[in-house]
């Protein structure tokens, strides 16, 4: 299987290569050439399997000889083991026709764990093989941050930098990434937004001297492997609930694009899936998209989900370019003038986005508004983020059952969920001194000679 870029410009790459590399060096992203199929009767076999048996069926094609099957089995088996939950994501059901799918069991609180411990297997072993360090990079607007630190403290053959906008994660989050004791963890809060912390990665991705002399890699979803690993709970989901014999449409609380077009992905592998939500809060640049065909970026206002308040939202461009029929220099032109302010999608691409994709907004007020409702009537506490999921997917319910993905725990939010609904949700018990453990953080301006500068002395190039 080979990796070719959204910008049509850049090396076509192996699986390990691609997912060494993050960034493609033209400054798009990742994706492969052909998308492997899976056969209704392949879709049919995973129904009741468990979740390592189906995320090994489901990511093999895409990893090709990269990694043996026992070395790809090894890594996803280690990955899940510290999951707190036996079913690893298991689905709840809210209504006749609407279901959670929980992604919030694994060790730091959201549905990153299910990607990020895996690719810190995938990585160690890639890394040993090829007896190379890496400096790793990351941008987060809470929950990517905390995940990679998970995944990789500790490790000698790599540097984790994650910038995190400052005063703009949730307190739980914050900590997450700057107690960790290990001397490979760096956490930087720098000024600005998501937004500005993820420009700041690309920008040191297209720096080539600074890339290839400290070896950059990227673990936000521009890393394909990212998005490979979150299309498995598409198909172990829809499995449960009677795919391939029935399609299943699935929302998703939606900020830089990477867990619905993950689900864009199953679907083109052949599950059967009806619509997909898109999800936002405030910040509904998606959803004006989707609505009127112009995606042009506004400033970003702080909601209770900081994880999605998002506005260049980077995944979307692996939709663009199938929408664009794969066409990189017309994606490339996009890129160009969204740096500008905005661009209009073609009526064709349009078109082609609109059918898979739906798309909703929840203001804060509806966001707590559903917690409230939801806890008063099935018990289950939702997380301000799912419940953007939740509320949207209620606007959308139609014959097939509707699944939302709750991609973060309650307790990582606290303070919203109590403002809803008058419980304080408490964290699990690895995590429960949290609040008394010490902090280690780096303030940073948003200044790309200065990052840059950091993270050479850092890592005493
Ligand atoms: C809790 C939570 N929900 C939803 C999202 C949005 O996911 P994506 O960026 O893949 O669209 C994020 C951030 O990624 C998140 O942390
Ligand atoms: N919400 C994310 C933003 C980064 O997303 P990613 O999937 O591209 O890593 C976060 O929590 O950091």
């Amino acid at each position: 299987m080979k990796y070719i870029s959204t910008r049509g410009n850049a090396p076509v790459l192996s699986f390990e290569e691609a997912m060494l590399s993050g960034l493609a060096r033209d400054g798009g992203l990742y994706v492969p050439q052909n998308i492997p199929q899976m056969s209704a009767n392949d879709i049919a076999a995973l129904a009741g399997q468990p979740y390592e048996e189906i995320a090994f069926r489901v990511m093999k094609p895409f990893v090709g000889d990269c990694f043996s099957d026992s070395e790809l089995m090894d890594a996803i088996t280690t990955a899940y083991a510290s999951f707190g939950h036996a079913a690893r994501a298991p689905l709840v059901q809210l209504g006749p026709n609407h279901h959670l799918l929980e992604l919030f069991h694994g060790p730091t609180l959201a549905f990153k764990d299910f990607a990020m411990q895996l690719i810190g297997q995938l990585f160690q072993k890639a890394l040993a093989r090829r007896g190379e360090q890496v400096t790793i990079v990351g941008a987060t607007s809470g929950d990517t941050g905390s995940a990679a630190i998970e995944a990789f403290r500790g490790l000698d053959a790599a540097n984790v930098f994650i910038l995190f906008p400052n005063g703009r994660v949730s307190e739980v989050q914050r900590r997450q990434m700057t107690t960790p004791v290990e001397a490979n963890v760096h956490a930087i809060a720098m000024e600005g937004t998501f937004d500005t912390c993820q420009a700041m990665l690309k920008d040191m991705f297209n720096d080539f001297e600074f890339r290839d002399g400290v070896k950059l890699a990227g673990v936000n979803s521009i890393n394909w492997a990212r998005v490979l690993a979150q299309v498995v709970y598409y198909f172990s989901a829809a499995t449960s609930l009677g795919a391939p014999h029935r399609k299943i449409s699935f929302t998703v609380p939606t900020g830089n694009f990477g867990d619905i077009f993950a689900g864009y992905i199953a679907k083109r592998m052949g599950l059967p899936i009806d619509r997909l939500v898109i999800a936002t809060n405030r910040n509904d640049i998606l959803h004006r998209a989707i609505n009127t065909g112009r995606y042009d970026t506004d400033q970003v206002f702080p909601t209770i989900t900081p994880s999605m308040d998002i506005e260049v939202s980077s995944n979307f461009e692996r939709a663009l370019f199938d929408a664009y029929d794969r066409d990189g220099a017309a994606v490339a032109q996009l890129m160009g003038e969204m740096k500008q302010g905005g661009f209009g999608i073609s009526q064709g691409a349009l078109q082609a986005l609109r059918a898979h994709f739906d798309s909703g907004r929840s203001s804060d007020e509806q966001t707590s508004a559903t917690i409230q409702s939801f806890f008063a009537a099935t018990g289950e506490v939702l997380c301000p983020h799912s419940a953007v999921g939740v509320k949207v997917a209620e606007e959308h319910l139609g014959s097939s059952p509707m699944v939302t993905l709750a991609t973060a725990h309650p307790a990582k939010f606290p303070d919203a969920v109590e403002a809803a609904m008058g419980l304080r949700p408490a964290l699990p018990r690895w995590l429960a001194d949290l609040f008394d453990r010490d902090e280690r953080v780096t303030e940073m301006p948003n200044d790309l000679q200065l990052m840059k500068s950091l993270v050479r002395e850092r890592i005493a190039l």
